[in-house]
Formats: C-alpha cells, sequence, structure tokens
C-alpha cells in the first residue's frame, strides 16, 4: 500500500522538522522520513552534543582555576561520565521531538497529523519516492517535498577515515577515552571549538593545524587573532601555514608530517587526528536526476528566495531547506528557511528571508558572536564604514567578574545616518546580547536612534553603549585616554 501525504520532509534535522511542525500549524498531513538520527545534526554529532560537551569543559577549566582566591582539592574527569551527560543531553531533545510526533500521531489526528518513517529516501518519480529502512522498502506519494537532507564532514583526500583514531567530528562520541594527544585539521569553527574543548579538559595536548596563517579565515585579522591567542593561552598548539603531507599509522599512535609554507617539515606523535574541514551536502542517493533537478558544482541544491526548486521546466512542488542549500551551515538558517518552505507550500504570507542580520555564536574560550556584515564582506562590496572598537576591560560588570578578555566591535555606515551594519563581539554572555544588535540592523537603525535607550547597570551589553557612544564622539571614557581599549577606524574605497 502507498501512504499519501500533503507534504513529505526527507531529514529530521533543524530544517525538515520545523518545515513538519509548521506545515501542521495549518493542518497538513506530514511524513518525516529519517535515515540516522532524529534531529540530525542540529542534535547528534552537531550543535547539541558538542556545545553540552563544551559547556562541560568550561565548567571544568573554571573549576581547575587557582587565581581567585579558591582551589578545588582535588579535580578529576572520566571521559566515558562526559559522554553519558552528552548524549543524555541529545536524548532529552530527541525525547521532546518525539513526544510532539506522538502527540499530533495519525492515530489521535484526522487533520495536521505527523507521521515518521525511519529509513533512507530517494525519488522514484515527481510524486513518489521510495524509503529503504530496516524493514524493507516502502513507496511513499506525495504532494509537496522538502529536501532538508543536511550536511556531512568534508573528508581529506588520500586520508581513510577509520571512525577510532583517524575521526571527523561524528566520531568524537566513539572516542572511549581523552586522547593523549590530539590532532585537528582544519582551523574553522569546528576545528577551534574542539581544540577548545579538549584544552579547556586539560587531558590532551591539542595540535590544531591551520593552512593559512590565520583560524578562521573568513572574520577579520583582529577577530583570528583574538581566537587564536586565546587558544595559544589555553595550552594549544597552533601550526600557522602548515599543511597535511600524510599521517602514518603504528600500532600505539599516529605519525604526521607536517610541511610548512616556508619549506620546512615537521614530523609529531599524536594518538587521535580530527578531520574538521568543511561540510559536504548530503543529495547523493536523492535521485534528484530523476525529478528533473540539477545540482550546483559543489552538489548544494539551487534554491530561490523561497526555498522553491524549479526543474527547468518551470514548476515544481519541491523544496530545499538548511545546510543541503549551500547557504550558511547554521541551525538558525536551517530552521528559517524550513519553515518558510512549509509557509509557501501553504501559501500563507512568510518573512522574506533575509541575510543580513544572521548571526552565529562560536563557543571558544571566551565565545566569540558575530551578527551581520564585517569589514572583509564590507571591503569586498566597496561600502564605506566606520569601524569602533571598545574592550571589556573598561566595563564594569566585567570588571566584576574578573573576567575582562572581551570586546565589541561595531561596525556602521560612513554617513551622517550611521547605520549599524554588523558587530563582533567577545567575552562573557557575548552569545546573549547579539541578537539585540541583529534588531538593531533589521530595523535600520541608526546610533542616534539606539543612543536614546538605557542600558542597565552593571551588564555587559554596557560595552555595546559606550562602543557606540564612542562613533558619536560622546563616550565617557576616550581613546585618548585609552588608545588600546579604545579606537575608531574608517574605511573608504577610495583610501585603499
Ligand atoms: C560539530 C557541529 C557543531 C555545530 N554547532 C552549531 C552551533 O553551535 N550553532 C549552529 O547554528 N549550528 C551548528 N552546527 C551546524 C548545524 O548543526 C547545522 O547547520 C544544522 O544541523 C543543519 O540542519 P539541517 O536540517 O539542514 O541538516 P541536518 O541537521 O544535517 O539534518 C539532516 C538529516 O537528514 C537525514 N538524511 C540525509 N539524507 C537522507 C535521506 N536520503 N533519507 C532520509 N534521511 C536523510 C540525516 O540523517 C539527518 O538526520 C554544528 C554542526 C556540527 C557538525
Ligand atoms: N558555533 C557554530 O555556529 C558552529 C559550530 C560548528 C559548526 N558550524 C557550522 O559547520 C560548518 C562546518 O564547520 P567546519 O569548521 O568544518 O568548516 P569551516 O568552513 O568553518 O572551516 C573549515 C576550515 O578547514 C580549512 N580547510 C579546508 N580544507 C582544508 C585542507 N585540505 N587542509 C587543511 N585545512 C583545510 C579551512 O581553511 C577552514 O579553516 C561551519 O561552516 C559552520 O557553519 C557552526
Amino acid at each position: 500500500m502507498t501512504n499519501t501525504y500533503d507534504l513529505v520532509v526527507i531529514g529530521s534535522g533543524p530544517a525538515g522538522f520545523s518545515s513538519a511542525i509548521r506545515a501542521l500549524d495549518y493542518g497538513l498531513n506530514v511524513c518525516i522520513i529519517e535515515g540516522k538520527h532524529l534531529g540530525g545534526a542540529g542534535i547528534m554529532n552537531g550543535a547539541l552534543t558538542s556545545k553540552t560537551m563544551y559547556e562541560l569543559s568550561m565548567d571544568y577549566a573554571i573549576a581547575a582555576r587557582i587565581d581567585r582566591g579558591y582551589r578545588v582539592s582535588s579535580l578529576s574527569v572520566n571521559f566515558e561520565k562526559v559522554k553519558k551527560t552528552v548524549i543524555q543531553a541529545a536524548k532529552e531533545k530527541q525525547y521532546q521531538m518525539l513526544s510532539q510526533i506522538e502527540t499530533f500521531s495519525p492515530a489521535q489526528n484526522k487533520k495536521g497529523a505527523l507521521t515518521i518513517e525511519y529509513g533512507w529516501a530517494s525519488f522514484v518519480d515527481a510524486d513518489h519516492i521510495e524509503v529503504r529502512g530496516k524493514e524493507g522498502t516502502k513507496l511513499i506519494k506525495g504532494t509537496n517535498f522538502v529536501i532538508a537532507t543536511g550536511s556531512r564532514p568534508r573528508l581529506y583526500d588520500g586520508l581513510q577515515i577509520d571512525g577510532e583514531r583517524i575521526i571527523t567530528s561524528d566520531g568524537i562520541l566513539h572516542l572511549k577515552e581523552f586522547p593523549e594527544r590530539m590532532l585537528i585539521i582544519g582551523s574553522g569553527i569546528i576545528g577551534c571549538e574542539f581544540a577548545t574543548i579538549f584544552s579547556n579538559f586539560g587531558q590532551t595536548e591539542v595540535h590544531l593545524l591551520d593552512r593559512s596563517n590565520r583560524v578562521l579565515p573568513y572574520e577579520d585579522d583582529d577577530v583570528s587573532s583574538f581566537v587564536s591567542r586565546n587558544l595559544e593561552n589555553n595550552g594549544v598548539n597552533i601550526h600557522h601555514t602548515a599543511t597535511l603531507r600524510h599521517i602514518r599509522k603504528h600500532p600505539e599512535h599516529l605519525e604526521v608530517v607536517l610541511d610548512y609554507h616556508d619549506g620546512h617539515s615537521k614530523v609529531i606523535e599524536v594518538d587521535v587526528a580530527l578531520v574538521a574541514i568543511g561540510r559536504v551536502p548530503n543529495t547523493e542517493g536523492l535521485n534528484l536526476e530523476k525529478i528533473g533537478i540539477e545540482l550546483h558544482k559543489n552538489g548544494t541544491i539551487p534554491i530561490q528566495d523561497d526555498c522553491l526548486l524549479r526543474d527547468g521546466k518551470g514548476t515544481c512542488h519541491v523544496y530545499a531547506a538548511g545546510d543541503v542549500t549551500g547557504h550558511s551551515q547554521l541551525y538558525s538558517v536551517a530552521e528559517f528557511q524550513g519553515r518558510l518552505a512549509a509557509e509557501k507550500i501553504g501559501d500563507i504570507p512568510q518573512y522574506p528571508l533575509d541575510y543580513s542580520h544572521m548571526s552565529t555564536l562560536m563557543f571558544f574560550k571566551p565565545e566569540v558572536a558575530a551578527v551581520g556584515a564585517n569589514e572583509k564582506m564590507l571591503q569586498q562590496r566597496q561600502i564605506p564604514y566606520k569601524a569602533a572598537y571598545y574592550s571589556n576591560k573598561l566595563v564594569n560588570r566585567a570588571i566584576a567578574m574578573r573576567n575582562t578578555n572581551g570586546f565589541v566591535k561595531i561596525l556602521v555606515s560612513n554617513d551622517d545616518e550611521q547605520r549599524i551594519l554588523g558587530m563582533r563581539a567577545a567575552g562573557p554572555q557575548a552569545s546573549a546580547f547579539i541578537v539585540s544588535v541583529a534588531h538593531l540592523i533589521n530595523q535600520g537603525n541608526s546610533l542616534h536612534e539606539v543612543l536614546k535607550i538605557f542600558y542597565p547597570h552593571p551588564s555587559i551589553p554596557e560595552g555595546i553603549q559606550e562602543c557606540l557612544r564612542t562613533l558619536s564622539g560622546k563616550s565617557i571614557y576616550k581613546p585618548e585616554a585609552f588608545p588600546d581599549l579604545i579606537n575608531i577606524r574608517e574605511w573608504t574605497p577610495d583610501k585603499e
């Protein structure tokens, strides 16, 4: 028997799940198909598990401090117990998802019902997909489809992932103990987050391979240097301008050969190597060619602003959302796109997708948050701007916390209006207040409007207020008195 649904969603990550739930809101009968972990990389081997491990590692690092007038008399950490806590967090979320799936099961609801099928989906034709599960193959008919199949770690050419000693982020929870020595290949967000986590626990000698001369290559130099410095202060050995020649596996260790840009090479010994060089879209095996969908060269699915795919004949009832679309690979983007696709299917009013005020959190020590444009982006687009930097060393709340390693950097348009274009913030609570600036960017706010607002004291966001005041020459503390802690720069295309 072929089951028929108003909407079939392939993938239960943030894009797929949000799409399915939004479609229930207006009474569609929906089927989600999931091949592996409920919740995708949003939960398992991804955002939630890595963030749980990060929080545990930060707690451990605080407990290990000896500079605050207190000292823990004995401190130890057990990797198996850390893993158990991490998996517990993932399961907690999966059970919430399952509770919702059960609440909206077809047995309980005639309209607005949700079914989950476990197995791998591929298109048979434009209206049918086949699902290969443990119990055999099922044919499912859909009026509409959302492809939300996410992404997986990119592999390193010539390096075999064995899942035990040479792993990707999918293999972290398969480790049996803290490695004594670990090489992380790739100094993007995942590489720097795991370098932070493993160095926080203090059980692992961490080596981070950075093929350029700066980690987080897409961020501005000051942000990259800040992150690099903090990683090094946390004990991470960063190998800048180094590429991996090869890894020789020995019974007890891995022998790693690194080649540096200046021509010299270095051989180091580690126990585990983690490959974190980006993620590739999961589009293989979907049989998209059968429904006339042509992929981008990098395998991502080309979508329009409304997440709809066009099949070359101009019409289609297939949408795509999340990492598979090649937009920023972030939980919030996946969720937003998934909801938008469902709203489009329901033909109900949608918020248009606007990536200009998108924010990202980076879980380092301290945390770093980003919203809107950075200097690199504005320079590429030839947009004149002013940048103001204000250090947390001047912010009373940070002083009280004895935690002043951080800053805010705000970019505004270099015109009379001084519209806020972007911010980078680092230090305690940066992840909590970044969204307030996303609102300011979204509303097209200028400095004059923002400065009417009272900022509560003592609070970390007072740094934002002072940074904005600095831009209009009205700050309480002046760049002349604290040139290392407060500064303003201007950039215009013709001055380059
Ligand atoms: C280690 C790590 C940490 C991260 N941390 C953060 C963070 O802190 N903040 C943040 O914003 N983002 C973070 N991300 C990124 C975030 O997890 C992803 O952007 C997000 O999960 C993408 O959602 P998605 O729904 O598009 O895909 P996914 O979450 O990848 O879900 C896709 C699902 O589809 C399933 N699937 C694939 N093919 C098929 C098929 N043919 N049939 C059936 N099912 C299929 C997969 O099994 C998977 O469950 C992190 C990612 C990783 C790897
Ligand atoms: N906190 C968060 O928001 C968060 C956390 C984790 C992951 N993510 C998402 O997951 C995505 C993937 O993360 P990622 O860190 O794997 O990718 P990334 O694109 O952030 O970084 C990849 C890094 O690997 C380097 N690299 C690429 N090829 C290489 C090679 N052959 N040798 C050495 N280095 C190489 C790149 O220069 C870059 O530094 C991110 O783009 C991000 O959107 C987000």
